[in-house]
């Protein structure tokens, strides 16, 4: 298993947890909407460092852009498994063709 799947598995775990225990319960325990704004923070530093151009400060960034955004799929019920089944799905496809099917 790899450290994405690792890692969603991880969150899923920590749903109901005790939110003094582990950040991920806390977040969760905040509900969807934190969640997503907490998401939104998170993606605004990464923006912030893709557009300085620090590209160690980008990598620390996008990491808790990753964990934040599963974060988010949990506590609105999406399935991890589901977004991987979403990107094989448009494997293969161009983004052209994959734009135009959105139309
Ligand atoms: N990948 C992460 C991860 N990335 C970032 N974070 C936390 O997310 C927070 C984001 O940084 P901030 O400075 O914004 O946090 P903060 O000041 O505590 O702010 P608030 O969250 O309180 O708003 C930090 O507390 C980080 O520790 C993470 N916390 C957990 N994980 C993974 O989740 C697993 C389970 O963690 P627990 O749920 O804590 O057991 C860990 O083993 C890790 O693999």
């Amino acid at each position: 298993m790899n450290v994405l799947n690792r890692l969603a598995e991880t969150i899923a775990q920590r749903a109901g947890a005790d939110p003094d225990s582990s950040h991920t319960a806390r977040m969760l325990s905040k509900g969807p909407e934190k969640c997503a704004e907490k998401f939104g923070e998170e993606a605004i530093e990464a923006i912030i460092e893709a557009a300085k151009g620090d590209t160690a400060k980008l990598t620390y960034e996008a990491a808790d852009v990753v964990y934040h955004l599963m974060v988010m799929l949990t506590a609105r019920g999406v399935a991890w498994a589901d977004v991987l089944t979403e990107l094989e799905r448009r494997e293969g496809t161009s983004g052209i063709a994959e734009k135009a099917s959105r139309s």
